[in-house]
């Protein structure tokens, strides 16, 4: 079993990463030059500037609402986040901000003709759709080296540096063990690297008055800061509604975004507009009764620890949308089921009503999407467990008669009968171990490293890869569970 495995899990994660890792860690690159200085306060998160103004009182004084026992307090280990001072009642406003004070880009008023705003615009053109972050990271850059931004009593509240992978040592991106992630940030700093000279190519010729960032040099690591605050801060909601259509807009939401996340939140983001007035208001709510010194909380979203890594910059540990992804692949699939103990599997030779059956997943075919994962509320994706169903019986006719739904769910217990069912799950239980063979560490090696105090680097990146494999062992401990029940089953249907 341990041979078979050996020579094919070097095809178990979807995505070859290279052996090196790019890293635009400011403390080995330059550092961003604005006037303002960039020193550490003494807080624990330190801010942009040492002693911010008043958040609470910017906003009041803007025109928003506050609730009068909405503090900003230290949330260890989150860093800051906001507190209540006293029982707040559910369904309590908790915070409004009236439409001018989000920061958003481009602006509704298409920045009323200034050049350096079209410059601005220019540069997006560089920024591919999937870093939308990168996209209002302009616009945040632009209102950081604007003396007198409106802003600013925001952006100097904004953390100074953030934890996201790619301020991660190289080091550290290798400690991740995980190559979809190891893929994703060598993007990710590689893009940077790459805008940062589109950006100094496009502003060297460009007036001062009309430079986008009033003339100051912008650099990887700066573009890297403004992309991590919008990855980590902002939302995406609705802009004013025009007759029916309302677009998703990602808004950076002053002091809203001091919130920190839970699934189980205590709060949540509401939007307004009142019927003559086209302004939306965008509002805190909470969700449940609040106890004076518990902390607001909203949901950042359902997502799995890379989400949370590359774009937070935190890992929830236990956290029930994480996942694993695997390449479906015909050789790697055979070598599992052998070792799982089924005789002549065919996941590289599909006979042609299998093959039409993988089309039909999407698993087969020029545009098919190999990428299969195991783990997060679904346990095994349905696509990945109707092919192994289906690829592991000869029945054509009872594949093809039976609703695609059904083969795709874990809960249905053995469309196909109950051989087929333990060999697909054995399957997946020895797809399961080369999984966790490939990394190069055991979790007791992780957890004795961790122990030892190590740079916050590196504890996320040892935190993220043992979460990974709690969610292997997770769904090998649940595959197994099904597999026992499923012997029982059998043995009292040969008995009778
Ligand atoms: C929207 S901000 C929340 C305010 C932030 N704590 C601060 O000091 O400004 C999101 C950041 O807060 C931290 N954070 C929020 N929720 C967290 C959680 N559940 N676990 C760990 N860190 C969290 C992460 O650093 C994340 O990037």
């Amino acid at each position: 079993m341990s041979n078979l495995m050996s020579s094919t899990t070097s095809k178990i994660m979807l995505m070859a990463t290279r052996d090196y890792c790019l890293t635009i860690n400011p403390s080995t690159t330059r550092v961003l030059t604005f006037n303002r200085r960039l020193t550490c306060s003494a807080a624990a998160t330190p801010r942009l500037v040492p002693n911010p103004p008043d958040l609470i009182k910017w906003v009041r004084r803007e025109g928003g609402f506050v609730h009068p026992s909405v503090r900003i307090a230290e949330s260890d280990p989150y860093g800051l986040g906001l507190i209540a001072s006293e029982e707040i009642p559910k369904g309590s406003e908790l915070i409004a901000l009236p439409e001018h004070i989000p920061l958003r880009f481009p602006v509704n008023d298409s920045g009323g003709g200034d050049e350096s705003y079209s410059n601005l615009v220019n540069l997006t053109r560089y920024v591919p759709e999937e870093l939308w972050a990168m996209k209002l990271g302009l616009k945040l850059l632009q209102e950081r080296a604007k003396t007198g931004s409106f802003w600013w009593p925001y952006i100097s509240n904004l953390p100074q540096s953030f934890t996201l992978p790619i301020f991660f040592p190289g080091e550290d991106i290798k400690n991740l063990q995980y190559a979809p992630l190891l893929y994703q940030v060598n993007k990710r700093c590689r893009f940077l690297l790459d805008f940062e000279k589109e950006v100094r190519r496009e502003v060297e010729d460009v007036k001062l008055q009309n430079h986008p960032f009033g003339g100051r040099e912008v650099d990887a690591s700066s573009l890297g800061w403004a992309m991590s605050a919008v990855s980590s801060r902002a939302f995406r909601l609705h802009g004013v509604k025009t007759g029916n259509h309302s677009d998703n807009i990602p808004m950076m939401l002053p002091l809203i975004d001091m919130c920190n996340h839970s699934f189980t939140p205590n709060a949540e983001i509401v939007q307004e507009q009142g019927s003559g007035d086209p302004k939306m208001l965008v509002k805190v709510v909470a969700g449940m009764n609040i106890k004076e010194r518990d902390h607001m909380t909203l949901n950042y979203g359902c997502l799995s620890n890379d989400f949370f890594l590359l774009d937070y910059g935190f890992v929830v540990a236990s956290n029930p949308y994480d996942c694993i992804e695997l390449k479906y692949d015909g050789g790697l699939f055979d070598a599992a089921s052998m070792a799982a103990g089924v005789s002549n599997p065919n996941f590289s030779s599909p006979s042609s009503w299998q093959k039409d059956f993988l089309s039909k997943l999407n698993l087969e075919g020029e545009h098919a999407i190999l990428k299969v994962t195991l783990g997060g509320p679904e346990v095994v994706e349905g696509r990945l467990l109707a092919a192994l169903r289906a690829l592991l019986t000869n029945d054509a006719e009872s594949v093809q008669t039976c609703d695609l739904n059904t083969l795709k769910s874990l809960s249905v217990e053995a469309p196909l009968g109950l051989a087929n069912e333990t060999a697909a799950l054995r399957t997946l239980i020895a797809l399961c171990v080369i999984a966790l063979n490939h990394f190069p560490t055991k979790i007791m090696e992780d957890e004795s490293i961790l122990e030892k105090g190590v740079l916050t680097s590196t504890e996320l990146a040892l935190k993220f890869r043992i979460q990974k494999k709690s969610v292997i062992i997770d769904v090998m401990r649940d595959l197994t569970k099904r597999v026992k029940l499923l012997s029982s089953k059998e043995s009292l249907v040969s008995q009778s």
